[in-house]
Parts: C-alpha cells; structure tokens; sequence
C-alpha cells in the first residue's frame, strides 16, 4: 500500500500514479517551455535559499531596479514568543476564515473524481475557508451551492451566470483577467485533450466542440474567450451585481493601481499557475511588485 501522504509532493505522486496521463498533465502543466511553470517552484525553493539581508537592504535594492530580478518575501523568525495558542485565522470581505489560505478557481475537478467541486466545496467548508469555484467547473453553480454552507464573450451569458451565483448565496465574483485567449498548452495539444462538457454552460453554450489538430479546449476557447475584455467591462460588471467583484491575474504594480482606481473589492496576484504567458515573473515574486505601492 502507498505510504499516506505527507506534503504536497507526495499528494502530486499519489494524482500522478492514479490519473489517465493525458489528465495528470492537463492539471500539472504550464505553457509551452514551461519556464514559468519552473519559475513559480523555484521561487518557493528559493525562499529559504538566498543569503540575509537586511530589510531595509531589500527596499532599497527594490526601488533601484525598476523591474527587480527576483527578491523574494521572507520570513523573519522571532524567538522565545509563546507558541502555545496559535491563530492564523483572518477575514476576507468580511468573512472568518481558517488561514490566509483559499483554494484557487480550477476547472474540471471530475478528471480526477467522481464528484467534482462538490467535493472540493466541502472540503473547503470543512477547513473553514473559501473556495472560488471556476465557470469551467464540471459541477454547475446550483449543484455546488447546494453541497456546503463567475465572465465571457457573450454577454448576456455572463449576466446568467452572475445572476445564478447570486441566486445561490455566492459571496464576490472573481474575474479572470489574464485569459484573454488561452495559451499554447502544448502537453493538452499533444495529448489531444478533451473536455467534458462544462456543466454550467448547459442550455448556454454547447462546449463540445472538436478539433482534429489538438486540444478540444483549445478550440472551444476561441469560440468563447474575449480578447477585447478591458477596464471599462469592469463597470459593466458592477452594473449588474452588487457582488464584490475582484480581479485575478494582476502581477505589476500599473495595473493594481488602476484595480484600486476602478474600485474593485480586492485583487488576486497570479500568473495563473504558469497556465497563461510563459516567462511571466512567479506569482510569490509579483507581491512584492504589486504591494509596494500600498504599504
Ligand atoms: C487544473 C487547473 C485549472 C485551472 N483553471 C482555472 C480557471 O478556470 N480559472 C482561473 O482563473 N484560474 C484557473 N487556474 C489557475 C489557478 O486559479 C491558480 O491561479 C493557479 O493554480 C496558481 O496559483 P497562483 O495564482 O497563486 O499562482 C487553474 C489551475 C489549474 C492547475
């Protein structure tokens, strides 16, 4: 028998023996060279490798560079403080949660079971925290709303999933706004990756579209993605939902400041797991980037 799981490396081992290789590589992949992808690791990696420096060392070296190459966000460990009661619980719009830590909007939980985000969603639910769940979930909005205590080309489409999240007790809406288009995920294209029609586009949108060349989501992509999708949609969104609305994908510090000037309820700093731009800066490496400006 498998020895349990300890860290995440061994949950990856464990999804990687037990997944179709074609989904184990639609869920672990990056963009093309996967440069990124190797970015975003090693910048975790790289936290506990990079030589002291001072603080006021880093601040400086920061406002130099006007891009810095990589400095990353430590932890400065103080000793001899009383550990025995530890809360890292905090709130976000308002809400309690367990830790500063949410699971992130993926698609398709059904690849890899048999529930889907209805599982995740209670999952969520039972470590106290927040899950964002992804318009390509393979559990409509309804189904997951129902297990525990989402924008697009078309419009009017857009308005019927926000409605719906409304309906069903969602909380804040998260805009996606580094996928203008998707990029060449070229294990999917060679796999010839196939999606399972996304279940809250049904009676929308018929998502089974087919390609001969290369991933059906590839495909199914162009025909729904917005390359047009700008700042001014933002007050489109605002105008049909009283819905704090966020928006993921931010990595430089121009774009946070337009986030705040357009007054949105918060930002999400992501290179969307290396899925998106190839050669885009770690996302632990954007923070400090991005939250300069608003120390
Ligand atoms: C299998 C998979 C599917 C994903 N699907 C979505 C999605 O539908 N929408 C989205 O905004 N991000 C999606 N992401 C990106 C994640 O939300 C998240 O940005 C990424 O896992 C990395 O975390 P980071 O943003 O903290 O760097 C997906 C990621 C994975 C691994």
């Amino acid at each position: 028998m498998a020895a349990e799981p300890v860290n995440l490396n061994a949950f990856q081992e464990l999804a990687r023996l037990a997944l179709p290789k074609m989904y184990y590589d639609f869920y672990a992949g990056g963009v093309e060279n996967q440069y990124t992808l190797k970015e975003n690791m090693e910048a975790f990696h790289g936290i506990t490798q990079v030589k002291l420096v001072s603080m006021s060392n880093l601040r400086n070296r920061f406002r130099t560079f006007k891009r810095p190459f990589i400095i990353s966000p430590r932890f400065w460990p103080r000793i001899l403080v009383d550990v025995c009661r530890i809360d890292i619980s905090t709130s976000t719009l308002d809400y309690k949660i367990s830790a500063s830590i949410i699971i992130a909007p993926t698609g398709l939980h059904k690849l890899a079971n048999p529930e889907g985000e209805v599982a995740t969603a209670r999952a969520a639910a039972s470590c106290n925290t927040i899950m964002v769940l992804s318009f390509t979930s393979s559990c409509s909005i309804e189904e997951v709303a129902a297990s525990c205590n989402a924008a697009y080309k078309k419009r009017d489409m857009a308005a019927t999933l926000v409605q719906r999240a409304e309906r069903n007790g969602f909380m804040a809406l998260v805009l996606t706004a580094d996928t203008p288009r998707l990029d060449r995920r070229e294990a999917d294209i060679k796999n010839k990756m196939i999606a399972q029609q996304l279940k809250n586009l049904e009676g929308l949108l018929s998502t089974k579209v087919t390609s001969d060349t290369g991933s059906n989501l590839e495909a199914y992509a162009k025909e729904t993605m917005d390359p047009s999708l700008s700042w001014k949609d933002i007050e489109w969104l605002r105008s049909i939902t009283n819905l704090p609305i966020l928006i993921k994908g931010v990595l430089t510090r121009e774009d946070a400041i337009k986030a705040v000037e357009v007054g949105v309820a918060g930002i999400i700093v992501s290179n969307h797991g290396a899925r998106q731009l190839d050669y885009t800066p770690a996302t632990i490496s954007a923070l400090e980037e991005v939250t300069i400006n608003f120390t």
